[in-house]
């Protein structure tokens, strides 16, 4: 399903596991695991559309034109802490990615993103960037992590989310209308502390276990 320059991605797989992640119950380990195995399925739907070029190989027969991945490696940004979540899957699909860490918090009075660390590839202009967070609620977090990434020249980034709220997607499309977007759903909205409904709750927390 595609919603202007949106990609909810409806796979059953997805849709189940993330069904299992909204449990209030779900143990720790669990909730990570399923994060780590839905990043897996998200990122073989944000690269779907990779160009490809054909080089020359030879099989155990014959030389052939084969395709294979065209360009500069990837780079992989996650927005810690959760973001950290779906790496290790998007890894497992992409070996051999750059890695872009974008270390945000979200102030809890004011819901503004803070910067408090940013380590990324020197030039991105020619790497297609995978930016992933699980949650896009207010959208402030995405948008810093977006221009932060642009800032450093790249130009083809890619949004990767678990769950994203009405409110959060208007504002990263007003702010980065070039940046597409994938999600495994659409919630309702967001309570008044920015959290969104029915959501999952903290992803960060029930990640690592803080609360
Ligand atoms: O769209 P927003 O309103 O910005 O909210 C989403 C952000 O909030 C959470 O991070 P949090 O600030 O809780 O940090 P953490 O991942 O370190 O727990 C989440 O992982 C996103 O980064
Ligand atoms: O619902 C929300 C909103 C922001 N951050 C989260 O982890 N969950
Ligand atoms: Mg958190």
């Amino acid at each position: 399903m595609s919603i202007s320059n949106v990609n909810v991605v409806v796979h059953p797989l997805v849709q189940h596991k993330l069904s299992l992640m909204r449990e209030k119950d779900r143990s720790t380990k669990s909730f990570r695991e399923i994060l780590n195995e839905i990043g897996m399925l998200l990122g073989y739907e944000v690269t779907r559309d990779l160009p490809l070029e054909l080089v020359e190989i030879e099989t155990p027969i014959a030389a052939m034109q084969a395709p294979k991945i065209a360009g500069k490696k990837l780079t992989l940004a996650p927005i810690l802490r959760a973001g950290v979540g779906f790496l290790d899957g998007m890894l497992a699909l992409m070996p051999s990615a750059r890695i872009a860490h974008i270390g945000l918090y979200r102030d809890p009075e004011t819901l503004q993103a803070v910067e408090y660390y940013f380590k990324a590839p020197q030039d991105l202009s020619d790497r297609t960037v995978i930016l992933m967070d699980p949650m896009l609620a207010t959208g402030n977090s995405a948008c810093a992590g977006a221009s932060l990434l642009k800032a450093r020249g790249a130009r083809d980034i890619r949004f990767v989310c678990l769950l994203a709220a009405p409110e959060g997607i208007a504002k990263f499309q007003s702010e980065h209308p070039d940046v597409p977007i994938w999600t495994a759903a659409i919630d309702e909205r967001l309570n008044d502390h920015g959290y969104i409904v029915p959501g999952l709750g903290d992803a960060g927390d029930r990640m690592f276990g803080t609360k």
